[in-house]
């Protein structure tokens, strides 16, 4: 790289100037002068390939080119390859032809001598053309490395890509104009592109990929084609590229564009940045700007493959965020497969088919009433498999609208809709390797039925807002309570995902059809309960259990476990348990009569609805809420101490505050019992 002080031409003999010109006595004539005057002279070429063949030699610093060579050869063939040497270089010509001499300005020469000369018009113009080129060198240079350093900052900056290469894009503008710049990240599996169309002066709109397809009028995004070769598109050439390249062809309809210059960057382990400038004008790019890119090239990728290395760890760790989030969700649910309780035939006949179908990749449909244990048995296939060390992911299919489902399962790209201010990665794409367990099934909108089922298919996503088919292997576990084959006839349900999904289905038994586990269960539950809050457990009295054999248990197992935690919070550990109510007068009465009536439309019988067992957890939670509340207002709102709450309760202060903050009662100290908050919402 040259210096950048500034330096005035130096002496004569530190010039050595090359003579391309085919009439020798004028060559002869300049060479005389050249010498006299103290510069070098490094040959006479009359011809291209000679003038080639000397600067292999010696580098000249200044060349002095005639415009017409014999054999019908042009001085003005040899211009660009000594612009891009960065050799000064002054015409010799007779010739002022106006179309001659728009050419040869477009060459950027630092000189023009006419035929014939003077010593005087040779010396002047080596004189001016030497200080032209010293001066303009060190301009260029220096502005280009101001650009380079702007790049650079911009590009290590921490903002988005789409923040990224908009800077870039205005950085550029100052030397290479254009009204629409857009910008194809390819990796493998995804293309991501960032469009920007000029507004103003200095003004651009960034065109996401949803409003690239409102603007262009298409209903669906044209497929990602092979990139252009990097090179400048003006006139014809530009409609050729429009012909061979349909999204080209796209946005110069869409956006008035009539050329086009195109640079590719490889950044490595197969990561490119297509970079697209598009101009109204016909003719907006020339040679310059492709030579200006090519310099840049290699700071631009520098600070790219940083950017996208950091990029990388930034996704890392949020992947493992994400991962951690959900381990942690799984952890607090789930029991491991070794703590499903129970030996009723029935269980062990679901035992028998999970063992089959735990190692295969099949998918498996798991029916059965609320409360049941779906979700364990899911957990249980997948920790059976080969998958057990990735991730079980889970979505409830009936707790989100139809288009957060959506994004929730297969993602979305910044900007696809309105709120989306980053990508996200989908659920299908976080379980890649593992499994993914979607409860609630029933509950999916047609809608989306439809993309299940081309998932389940091609085993490949879109993320919402892009077109590009991400490939995945996950293994699908379908969970609902819901009567799916009455749902397929009342068409809520489609055939042909039924079918797709009911490949292995397992039934788990409701708790009233295997009464021999009630007793297992109910201790284990009720160890569980007393561990947790720290209390010992006395055992369940004999006339408690007789009482749970007679209940129809329509919450099933989980109702079961929420009857015996309440009675272990109430319990002072010394005594056996008791229920604080009867359990006849259980809150999940109203849905055990539905039971009896036959169920509801469309949901197994006799089963509670999803939203109805919601309901009754919240119910119940509302219930122990006001019995503490009621405590607290005897108490006048004191946990601790003799006479607190704590105590009255036959519970350690530390659990007692524990369920508080659980049911969201805040500590109310000193109030009296009408301004204690009843609402603790
Ligand atoms: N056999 C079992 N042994 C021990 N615990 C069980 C058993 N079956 C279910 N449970 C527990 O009962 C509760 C309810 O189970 P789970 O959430 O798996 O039911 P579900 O059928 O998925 O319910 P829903 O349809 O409402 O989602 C959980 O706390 C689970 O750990």
């Amino acid at each position: 790289m040259e210096a950048l002080t500034p330096s005035a031409p130096a002496h004569p003999f530190d010039c050595q100037v090359l003579i391309v010109e085919d009439e020798y006595v004028i060559a002869n004539n300049l060479q005389l002068i050249l010498e006299q005057a103290g510069y070098g002279v490094i040959g006479i070429a009359d011809s291209i390939a000679e003038a080639h063949a000397l600067m292999a030699e010696t580098r000249p610093d200044m060349v002095l080119l005639d415009i017409y060579l014999k054999r019908k050869e042009r001085g003005l063939d040899l211009a660009k390859h000594l612009f891009d040497e960065h050799i000064p270089f002054i015409y010799i010509s007779a010739n002022d032809n106006p179309s001659v001499l728009e050419e040869v300005k477009a060459t950027f020469p630092n000189g023009y001598i006419v035929k014939p000369f003077r010593e005087q018009d040779v010396l002047m113009a080596l004189e001016i053309g030497r200080y032209r080129h010293a001066h303009g060198v060190e301009m260029a240079l220096r502005k280009e490395k101001v650009l380079q350093i702007a790049i650079t900052e911009a590009l290590a900056g921490s903002d988005g890509w789409e923040v990224k290469l908009l800077q870039l894009a205005q950085l550029l503008q100052e030397h290479i104009p254009f009204d629409f710049f857009s910008v194809r990240h390819r990796k493998a599996g995804a293309d991501t592109f960032y469009r920007y169309y000029r507004v103003g002066f200095k003004e651009y709109q960034s065109i996401s990929p949803a409003g690239f397809l409102q603007m262009t009028k298409r209903a669906t995004a044209i497929p990602a084609e092979e990139t252009a070769a990097s090179d400048l598109y003006n006139h014809e050439a530009f409609k050729a590229l429009c012909r061979q390249h349909p999204l080209v062809q796209l946005t110069a309809k869409t956006f008035k564009l009539n050329s086009a210059l195109l640079f590719s960057l490889v950044a490595g382990q197969g990561e490119t940045f297509d970079i697209s400038f598009f101009s109204r004008q016909p003719d907006a790019y020339r040679f310059e700007h492709s030579v200006l890119l090519d310099r840049l090239e290699q700071p631009i990728l520098f600070t790219l493959e940083r950017a996208l290395a950091y990029d990388k760890i930034a996704q890392l760790s949020e992947q493992l965020r994400q991962e951690n989030a959900y381990l942690q969700e799984e952890v607090k649910t789930s029991a491991n497969f070794e703590e499903i309780i129970g030996t009723s035939p029935a269980l062990l006949q679901v035992f028998n088919q999970v063992t089959q179908v735990a190692p295969t990749d099949t998918t498996v449909l798991i029916l059965g009433e609320s409360g049941t244990g779906k979700e364990l048995f899911a957990r249980a296939i997948h920790n059976l498999s080969g998958r057990k060390d990735k991730m079980l992911v889970k979505l409830n299919c009936a707790t989100l609208p139809a288009t957060l489902i959506e994004s929730e399962l297969f993602g979305h790209e910044r900007g696809a809709f309105t709120g989306a201010t980053d990508k996200r990665v989908g659920k299908f794409e976080l379980a890649n390797g593992g499994t993914i367990f979607l409860d609630e099934i029933g509950e999916l909108p047609l809608e989306l039925q439809a993309k299940l089922l081309r998932v389940l298919q091609e085993r490949e996503v879109e993320r919402v807002g892009s077109n590009t088919p991400i490939k995945v292997d996950v293994r699908i576990i379908v969970a609902t309570n819901r009567h799916i084959e009455q749902e397929v006839t009342a068409g809520r349900f489609r055939l042909d995902l039924y079918f797709r999904l009911a490949i292995f289905p397992i039934m788990l038994p409701p708790l009233r059809e295997r009464p021999s586990d009630i007793p297992s269960l109910a201790g284990f539950f009720a160890l569980k309960s007393a561990r947790r809050m720290g209390k010992p457990f006395a055992g369940i009295p004999e006339g408690m259990l007789q009482e749970f054999l007679r209940y129809p248990w329509p919450g099933n197992i989980r109702e079961l476990e929420n009857v015996i935690e309440q009675a272990v919070i109430i319990n002072d550990g010394k005594s056996p348990l008791s229920l604080g109510r009867p359990l006849a007068n259980s809150l999940f009465l109203g849905s055990s009569q539905a039971a009896v009536a036959g169920g509801a439309e469309g949901q197994l019988p006799p089963a509670s609805q999803p939203k109805a067992l919601t309901d009754v957890k919240l119910i119940q939670e509302e219930a122990e809420r006001e019995f503490i509340m009621s405590i607290l207002q005897r108490t006048n709102g004191r946990v601790r101490g003799s006479g607190g709450a704590a105590e009255l309760l036959n519970l350690k202060p530390t659990t007692l505050e524990y369920r508080m903050g659980k049911l969201g009662i805040r500590k109310i100290i000193g109030l009296k019992p009408e301004e204690a908050p009843m609402d603790p919402n």
